[in-house]
């Protein structure tokens, strides 16, 4: 990370976040996921901005609280799982390279042989849960015990209209997932592969969540709000680095170029930001950009990061 600089005391936060928060709205840009109804009727306006720092502070501005769905950033947690539980073996089955593509896309992974370009596109993700499928008896449990823990939250679940809904508009993902088994690249049976996925999707979280849970990767792999070993720095250092290359799809690089933070995004509008060894900052605002990211949510943390000075290049 830059360097040097200093980093604003948190009286100071406060009153950026307010700022950053406040021009956002006025930002009209945008679309709401309409690809399901329950996403579709999302209120547009709902915006939030949350900072959490090492030292333990959360920092927040509007909806902070308001749990949302969190969609793609659902693919952390799914990526963390599978890397604890079958290791370096994951990354025969996907790679680890940006994919250039919409999240969606389907052309590269026929040319490509069912080996997904990386665990942040819905393919790379549809691999992750099968893995997942295949290696726990109850892959939901698994994932939704880590994600309660992470967020020292016991009231983190799905929301089952959303995990519905997906099911019955999953054509795309379903496309995905079995021109995989017909590489040989997916073990478990489909349908069930497809139902994880649809269901880690459909978690419901807030932005003061979501910054909690992720604040390890910020934290070389300890988490800093109790202490305890999430992963390896170096494991926390891998996924960072998957976030920088791949966790805004193919606007990855545009993020690079303007924010220089690893990131994730959802098409719920959520999207979380890791500044090593400072803290996190997650913002969520419904309305989308083409590329499936938020528009007032990468404003919001382009705006904090550009005023903080924080990078990691
Ligand atoms: N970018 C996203 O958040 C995609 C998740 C969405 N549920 C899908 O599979 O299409």
């Amino acid at each position: 990370m830059s360097g040097g600089q200093q980093i604003n005391a948190p009286d100071n936060l406060e009153s950026l976040l307010k700022r950053v928060h406040e021009q956002a709205q006025k930002l009209s840009e945008g679309v709401v996921a309409n690809y399901i109804p329950a996403l579709a009727e999302v209120n547009p306006d709902q915006c939030a901005l949350t900072v959490a720092t090492l030292d333990g502070q959360i920092t927040s501005q509007g909806d902070s609280q308001t749990q949302f769905s969190i969609q793609s950033i659902s693919k952390v947690f799914g990526l963390m799982l599978a890397m604890e539980r079958v290791g370096d073996d994951l990354w025969q089955r996907v790679q680890m390279e940006p994919s250039g593509q919409p999240f969606n896309s389907i052309v590269q992974l026929e040319w490509e042989k069912g080996i997904p370009r990386n665990p942040m596109i819905n393919a790379g993700a549809i691999l992750v849960s099968d893995v997942l499928v295949s290696h726990y008896s109850a892959s939901k449990s698994a994932v939704l015990s880590m994600v309660r823990n992470l967020c020292g939250d016991d009231h983190v679940q799905a929301d089952n209209r959303v995990h519905q809904s997906e099911l019955e508009h999953g054509s795309r993902n379903s496309a995905l997932a079995y021109l995989m088994k017909s590489f040989g690249n997916i073990e478990a049976d489909v349908t069930e592969v497809l139902d994880h996925y649809f269901w880690q999707c459909s978690l419901t979280m807030s932005t003061e969540g979501l910054a909690r849970s992720l604040a390890f990767l910020a934290n070389r792999g300890t988490c800093p709000f109790s202490g305890k070993r999430i992963t390896s720095h170096r494991e926390a250092q891998r996924i960072n680095a998957l976030m920088s290359t791949s966790g805004m799809y193919d606007q990855s690089g545009h993020f690079a170029f303007t924010v220089g933070l690893p990131a994730k995004s959802g098409v719920g509008g959520g999207i979380v930001a890791i500044v090593p060894d400072y803290g996190v900052i997650a913002a969520w605002s419904p309305p989308l950009n083409s590329y499936g990211n938020s528009v007032r949510g990468m404003e919001m943390i382009r705006k904090v990061a550009t005023e903080l000075g924080l990078s990691v290049y």
